[in-house]
């Protein structure tokens, strides 16, 4: 049985340039990532999880190698193309939310819809299905101050979805989130990977979060240390838990 790489990295290096020295943080990296996979990115600090989120969701350039998303070659894209792609392909979920403070939940989540040619009463309609989805559709008036950290970052999820991407990428989602708001984002990580069929990548440090993943990936020194399968997909997946 073979399930289709969404996502597929074949001898990708980054190379960053501080003062007269280079420092190599991603090398000669291959990694595969299936559509509906979700990975849990782990590894010491500095080994370069963050750098290979950013490769994946468009937001950094490779030095080396070929960064495939989606059929999509991320090397070959100028800063235009790249970004359109990056706007209609991938919801960015960060570890402090990056809410806009003087917004309401229902206007940060409407944000990446400017850049589509929708309706505003569209995007109102979209934005609503998708505070829906996280369960915030009585917080749609409230501004992020009036929220707690889990529901901001519920509503940050939603900002994430509205634009339906293909690809979910979180960087430390549960990072700053306690306890119990923390099993919650990664409950609603896991039902929209099951549901609604998102590829999830997720930095992460925390254990816990990288146990609901389907696979962890664990990196060292820029380089892939080895890949633990958790929860295989199979082309019909019957999950239940
Ligand atoms: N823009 C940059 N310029 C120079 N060096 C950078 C830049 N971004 C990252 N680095 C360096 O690259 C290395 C990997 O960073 P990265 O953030 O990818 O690691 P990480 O595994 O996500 O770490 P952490 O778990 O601490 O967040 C680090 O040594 C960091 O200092």
């Amino acid at each position: 049985m073979s399930v289709e790489a969404i996502i597929r990295l074949v001898g990708v290096e980054r190379t960053y340039r501080k003062g007269g020295e280079s420092v190599r943080v991603l090398d000669d990296l291959d990694l595969e990532v299936p559509r509906g996979g979700y990975v849990a990115l782990m590894g010491p600090s500095g080994s370069g999880k963050t750098t290979l989120l950013n490769l994946i969701g468009g937001l950094d350039k490779a030095d080396g190698g070929q960064v495939i998303v989606d059929g999509e070659d991320l090397t070959r894209l100028g800063q235009g193309a790249l970004a359109r792609w990056r706007a209609a392909s991938v919801g960015f979920v960060f570890q402090g939310f990056n809410l806009m403070p003087v917004l309401t939940a229902q206007q940060n989540v409407e944000l990446p819809l400017l850049l589509t040619n929708l309706s505003r009463r569209e995007r109102r309609e979209h934005a609503r299905h998708a505070l829906a989805l996280v369960g915030l559709d009585d917080r749609r008036s409230h501004r992020p101050k009036q929220l707690s950290g889990g529901q901001e970052q519920r509503v940050a999820i939603a900002r994430a979805l509205v634009t339906d991407p293909i690809l979910i990428l979180a960087d430390e989602p549960t990072g700053d989130l306690d306890r119990d708001s923390a099993g919650a984002v990664l409950e609603l990580l896991d039902k929209l990977n099951r549901e609604s069929d998102k590829t999830i990548v997720m930095v992460t440090h925390d254990p816990r979060a990288a146990d609901s993943a389907r696979s962890i990936v664990h990196l060292d020194k820029g380089r892939l240390e080895r890949i633990e399968d958790r929860r295989p997909l199979e082309p019909a997946d019957s999950t239940t838990t």
